[in-house]
């Protein structure tokens, strides 16, 4: 079963019977703005896809329902689910992510904003690229001026709806930028706010940011929307930020039919502007709200349903909610201590190899998530030797891919003549011995005489002289034969292929036989058949190779295309991307200081409770089982560091952790191939796993041990690394489940377990 099978098509006549009351009361609820804020796993999501059948069912054409969900695919699943209750009709629900939604009014509004329906979406790398060079023209120091620092400050204005000009004219807001020394951000965001228009090019945030430039300069428009949208739905309401939700609050505003679903305790977009703050604001801008709760959680066991609210009851700043489940108990969560990273990875596989062999489980009810995605590598290696096969969400995705890119920067140049990225791309791909000073004087050249790129390539003549001329030419002719394809009417594979072919990519990849060299050409083909894919498909109305760019240029890495006929895969992802998923068995890796909670978001109580709730949020995806894992050490930038556990380990209630099941890697990092332990599972297990009492004493240099290597007793004194000195005044033995509640002279009274709790005792 995959994640969509998973979810029994809606029957058309008995969902109502499969929900609790208040959910019933939400799918229900008639006219009027609907809020409901609820705990993890409570059937929000369930909640929004039976409303829109049941508006659906009763007559309210799918047209006029306007669904904002948190990636494609999880839109995809809703509109699948819909379409078993209320049948093809479904597909005609405006329905998808803030941004692909708003791409597409966009597009169809596009002059108003002296843009061409054809823009250009510039991705993250396309936007720094584009900074990199501004401030190389500029002449500023690039150590200070690092693209991705300017890149986050503009986006963190464009966020809020500071414009470049607003932002210029108003001290106090470049006050923060000045204090780190950045004086230039004004001109920079300028620039490229220009430069960005001339390329017909709006990236990610403008998508936002524009769409609210055009609801608030054009009435028409903006009337034209609200009367259409008869119904606004938005899932996971806590991680809008103020730019979306002022798009959401104005389309709403004739009909007053808005439903938004969240939960303020997976509010994990705070460092993209999202704002809690709009939970609360919405009850004062809607103030006849009908508030409904959900408390019952269906995902999870009691166990982790437990784990999971005494983590988020440490957060200062939440909404009072409580959750509860009438699941099963279920196991304890186990902890898997690792000396390495490459252990971490090796226990972790293992332990999932032995789950699925006792349990008859399959790959995909697994999943590993980290905090950011450089922490993939260790298991995917370990789970590579184990034969378990797996998918990445997130890092490396397919349309990352180098050769993806390239080609995909013919296409879009095809389309818009203005793109400078694409561009800066392509002009010398496959080599045309066109260096990167021709190139930067052409991007000058077309700044400076406010002219679109193209006009200066297409008459180079008049820009430049010398050697340079005829590869430019050439490629300009290039261009202009995959214009006319496009002009004759030719659908996006016919022009693709052509493009493939007689720019030379198709050729140089072939030509290179190296094993890397073979997959990009695959990678190629791969792109290709999916263009014919989407030609062939009978839902594409529109075949154009525009069409198609605007149908990619929006996949999130969450929305990988999955492979028809091997879904069976343990997914991993960053915590980010897995919010609103569920799988049966969950592991949390790299549960260590500066790791988890970042080293980033220490520095003052909202990080910290931001990087809390992340940690919810993970806990949250589990149904059955649930295990955390940590190394001792891993290299880092090159070093090997010594690491300490999390905090997050600490503020789990001991109750729900099986510390008995404290699994040790071996001393040293010298273990078998995973592969020769897998087929010795029992003789593997004695040597490799180790209760935490059997574990011989090692002793740092700090002299902090886990306390579980040495006799600690009421009355000792102790010092943590963390909490600082105090007295142990209960001692707990449970099997060998050991427990030491200590009053620390600062923070007070805490239960630590013993086993990975690092105390040091004072003699
Ligand atoms: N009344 C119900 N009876 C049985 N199963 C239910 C019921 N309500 C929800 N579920 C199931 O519980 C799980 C969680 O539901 P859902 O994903 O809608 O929760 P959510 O509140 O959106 O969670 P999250 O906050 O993580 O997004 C799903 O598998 C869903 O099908
Ligand atoms: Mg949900």
């Amino acid at each position: 079963m995959n994640q969509l099978e998973k979810h029994t098509i809606l029957n058309h006549n008995d969902y109502l019977s499969t929900l609790n009351d208040p959910q019933r009361e939400a799918v229900l609820h008639g006219e009027g703005p609907l809020m409901i804020i609820a705990g993890a796993g409570s059937g929000k999501t369930r909640v929004l896809t039976y409303r829109i059948a049941h508006l659906i069912e009763n007559g309210v054409d799918p047209f006029r329902i306007l669904s904002l969900t948190f990636t494609n695919k999880a839109s995809g699943e809703m509109r699948h689910r819909i379409e078993g209750a209320v049948g093809t009709e479904a597909r005609n629900i405006w329905m998808g992510t803030f941004h692909s939604v708003f791409a597409k009014i966009l597009r169809i509004e596009a002059r108003y904003l002296g843009y061409t329906s054809d823009f250009s979406i510039y991705d993250t790398d396309d936007s720094k690229s584009l900074l990199r060079s501004i401030i190389k023209e500029y002449n500023l120091d690039d150590k200070i001026y690092k693209a991705n620092v300017v890149f986050n400050r503009i986006s963190g204005a464009k966020n809020r709806l500071v414009s470049a000009d607003d932002y210029i004219n108003n001290a106090a807001i470049q006050a923060d930028d000045e204090a780190a020394k950045m004086k230039e951000i004004g001109r920079l965001y300028k620039t490229y706010a220009t430069r960005c228009f001339q390329a017909n090019a709006m990236d990610f945030d403008d998508l936002l940011f524009n769409t609210n430039v055009l609801f608030r300069d054009f009435p028409d428009v903006l009337y034209k929307y609200q009367h259409k949208f008869q119904h606004v739905m938005v899932d996971e309401f806590q991680d809008t930020n103020v730019s979306q939700y002022l798009i959401t609050r104005k389309l709403s505003a004739v009909h007053r039919n808005i439903c938004v679903v969240g939960d303020d305790a997976q509010s994990i977009y705070a460092f993209r502007g999202a704002n809690i703050e709009n939970i609360l604001n919405f009850e004062k801008d809607f103030p006849d709200v009908r508030t409904i709760k959900l408390e019952q959680n269906y995902r999870s066991t009691g166990t982790i349903v437990n784990a999971a609210n005494s983590v988020i009851a440490r957060n200062k700043s939440q909404l009072k909610k409580e959750t509860f489940t009438a699941n099963e108990e279920g196991s304890l969560i186990d902890v898997l201590k690792a000396g390495s990273d490459n252990e971490e990875g090796r226990l972790v596989a293992t332990a999932i190899f032995e789950e699925k062999m006792q349990k008859a489980l399959r790959n995909e009810n697994f999943a590993i998530l980290y905090r950011t995605n450089a922490q993939s590598r260790s298991f995917e290696e370990a789970l590579r030797k184990l034969g378990i096969k797996y998918r990445i969400i997130g890092g490396q995705s397919f349309y990352q891919r180098k050769e993806i890119k390239d080609l995909l920067a013919y296409l879009r140049f095809t389309v818009n003549q203005r793109d400078e990225e694409a561009f800066k791309r392509i002009i010398n791909l496959p080599k045309r011995g066109i260096g990167d000073s021709t190139v930067a004087k052409i991007a000058v050249a077309a700044s400076e005489n406010d002219l679109p790129i193209w006009d200066v390539v297409a008459n180079i003549g008049n820009y430049a002289s010398g050697r340079t001329i005829t590869p430019i030419d050439q490629f300009a002719t290039l261009i202009k034969s995959f214009k006319i394809l496009v002009e004759e009417g030719k659908d996006a594979y016919e022009v693709a292929a052509h493009i493939a072919k007689a720019s030379g990519i198709l050729r140089e990849l072939y030509e290179d036989k190296t094993v890397e060299g073979l997959s990009r050409y695959e990678n190629v083909q791969e792109l290709l058949n999916g263009i014919k894919e989407f030609v062939d498909n009978p839902e594409s109305e529109d075949k154009t190779l525009s069409a198609f760019l605007q149908s990619v240029s929006l996949l999130t890495n969450a929305d990988e295309p999955d492979d028809n006929n091997d879904n069976d895969r343990v997914t991993m992802m960053t915590i980010h991307s897995a919010k609103g998923l569920e799988f049966r068995n969950v592991f949390i890796v790299g549960l260590e200081e500066d790791l988890f909670p970042s080293q980033m978001m220490l520095e003052s109580r909202q990080d910290l409770e931001e990087e809390r709730r992340l940690f919810y949020v993970a806990i949250t995806r589990a149904e059955k089982r649930l295990s955390f894992s940590y190394a001792e050490s891993r290299y880092q930038w090159g070093r090997l560091k010594m690491c300490e556990p999390s905090r997050f380990l600490l503020e789990v209630d001991p109750r729900y952790l099986n510390a008995s099941r404290i699994l040790h890697g071996p001393e040293r990092d010298s273990s078998p191939s995973p592969l020769s332990s897998a087929r010795n599972l029992t003789q593997r297990k004695s040597t490799e796993y180790k209760p935490a009492s059997s574990m011989a004493p090692h002793v740092p240099s700090d002299g902090f041990v886990p306390t579980d290597t040495f006799d600690l007793a009421e009355g000792d004194k102790v010092e943590h690394l963390k909490f600082g000195f105090g007295e142990v005044t209960k001692i707990e033995v449970n099997g060998s489940d050991r427990k030491a509640t200590v009053k620390f002279d600062l923070v007070g009274e805490k239960t630590l377990l013993l086993s990975f709790a690092k105390l040091r005792v004072l003699k």
